[in-house]
């Protein structure tokens, strides 16, 4: 093999255009890599919006030495099936000006507040990032938590006189943009940042909540070699992503104008209200990715592809939506049916590796916001449980036992498992009353602590591929 000494640069590719910084962005990870930017590349490629973002890392750790190694120059490869075409291609995005660490240059970080083109400010700090952190300092060099970051940099601005911007958080959370509004004016009552800088927040600045959806693997470590001898160049940090992409942002109509993405052909709404784009994703494609990640795991499988491929787990999944999921959401069940067949081909999607532990992270919160509700709402409609939904609870209590599968999850919750668990009796009826976990004592729920031993008892008793097996047919 042809061992590559060329790190990407502007110097190997020379044709590359450098474009104005018009965009802040809080998150250098794969997403936003494979998400924003790559979607700023797309509307640069048509001439429509000549601009870069500057990429602010959100913690000290980051790729900001990778990325400034080889001039902020990234490979794209979108892999997968697309309108009924096979989609394998590889683009160099150039939209990235910088990437700054504002704990070892906060200068530069606040020097951003002073430049009229910035107009936009995206992030994606994970869940963890849209957080208020008592105590977080004014005059921290930064401030730890990203909301404080940003209120820092907004006061700078305000200082200035400046106008202010549109921020589009990213975040997998509920209502983002709104959250990080209110731990924004936090901030600015405790940091005492005064009345006249809390309008101006209000009045000059449009926070969007917005949801995103592409499926990232990001670094392709298991190809890395090989793709970097096809691409005649290295890359440290070339991200996969699915061809698939939609982002809905709930904001002004001028937004569309202003940011053209969807002139760019892109799968961009601008919409009033997105609430039911965000139902229909968390519960339709987030939760069968949770339910299936204990329950996979435990039988041995790798990734969403391996679950997908065998018979008895795709027939689970294709169940769990269409029989307790779907009826469960109040839109148009012909619309939600083509959706959830739409994300069961991506599930497939036979040239992306999306590993099952790479979803597991943090699974019980996710457990909580993509399939919680639902088993709720069947339960008090339909007065039982949902079989499915059931099932993979169990599995993902089991999981927890810390024995069988890898756990990804805080130090807080994984205590709370480690002492539930050290009494196997009384295991399920202890976590089940834990509101800590769930917003709410489970074990009052009628049937679920009965189910949930059952289910403990079979996925120890057998694997839960029989488990399954019994329930699917
Ligand atoms: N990968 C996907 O398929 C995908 C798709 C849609 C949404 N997302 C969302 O994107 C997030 C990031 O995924 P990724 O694949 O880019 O991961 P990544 O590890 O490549 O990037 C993580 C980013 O989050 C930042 N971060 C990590 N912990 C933080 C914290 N405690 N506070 C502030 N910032 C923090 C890091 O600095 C980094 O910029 C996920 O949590 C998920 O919500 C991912
Ligand atoms: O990114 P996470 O860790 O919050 O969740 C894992 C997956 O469910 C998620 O990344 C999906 O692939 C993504 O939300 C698709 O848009």
């Amino acid at each position: 093999m042809t061992i590559m000494t060329n790190r990407l640069s502007r110097s190997t590719h020379p044709e590359l255009t450098l474009h104005p910084e018009r965009m802040i962005q809080f998150g250098e990870g794969n997403f936003m890599r494979a998400f924003v930017d790559w979607q700023l590349q797309q509307m640069n490629n048509q001439g429509l919006f000549n601009g870069s973002a500057v990429l602010v890392q959100p913690i000290e750790q980051g790729l900001g030495g990778f990325m400034a190694a080889q001039d902020n120059l990234y490979t794209v490869l979108l892999n997968g099936i697309m309108d009924n075409q096979t989609v394998n291609s590889r683009e160099i995005i150039s939209s990235v000006s910088r990437v700054i660490n504002p704990y070892t240059d906060y200068e530069s970080y606040l020097a951003l507040a002073e430049k009229d083109e910035l107009e936009f400010i995206t992030s994606n700090t994970t869940e963890a990032g849209i957080a208020y952190l008592p105590g977080d300092r004014a005059d921290g060099t930064p401030p730890k938590s990203f909301p404080g970051k940003l209120t820092a940099l907004l006061h700078r601005r305000f200082e200035l006189g400046k106008k202010g911007f549109v921020i589009i958080p990213c975040e997998l959370i509920d209502r983002n943009g709104e959250k990080l509004q209110e731990i924004v004016q936090q901030y600015a009552a405790d940091w005492n940042l005064g009345g006249e800088f809390l309008q101006w927040l209000k009045e000059e600045n449009t926070f969007c909540c917005s949801l995103v959806d592409r499926i990232v693997p990001g670094y392709p470590r298991d190809k890395a070699a090989e793709l970097e001898a096809e691409l005649g160049y290295l890359d440290n940090v070339m991200v996969t992503a699915e061809p698939f992409l939609f982002w809905v942002i709930e904001g002004p109509e001028s937004l569309a104008e202003r940011l053209p993405l969807a002139k760019a052909g892109l799968n961009v709404v601008v919409t009033p209200d997105m609430t039911p784009y965000r139902e229909r994703k968390v519960h339709l494609l987030n939760g069968p990715h949770t339910a299936m990640v204990p329950l996979g795991l435990l039988a041995g499988l790798e990734t969403v592809e391996d679950v997908m491929n065998d018979e008895t787990f795709s027939r689970f999944v294709k169940q769990l939506i269409e029989d307790e999921l779907i009826p469960m959401l109040d839109l148009p069940a012909e619309e939600l049916l083509s959706y959830a067949g739409a994300v069961q081909e991506r599930f497939r999607n036979p040239f992306i590796r999306h590993e099952l532990t790479s979803i597991s992270l943090n699974s019980i919160s996710k457990f909580k916001t993509r399939l919680l509700p639902v088993l709720l709402r069947y339960q008090q409609e339909r007065g039982k449980l949902p079989e499915r939904i059931t099932l993979a609870f169990a599995a993902l209590l089991l999981s927890y036992r810390g024995d069988r599968v890898p756990l990804q999850d805080s130090p807080e919750i994984l205590e709370i498992f480690t002492q539930a668990w050290s009494d196997p009796a009384s295991f399920a009826g202890t976590i089940l009353s834990n509101t800590s976990l769930w917003g709410q004592d489970l074990s009052l729920l009628t049937g679920l602590e009965a189910e949930i031993n059952v289910h403990l008892q079979q996925l120890e008793q057998q694997d839960s591929r029989a488990a399954l097996q019994q329930l699917v047919g």
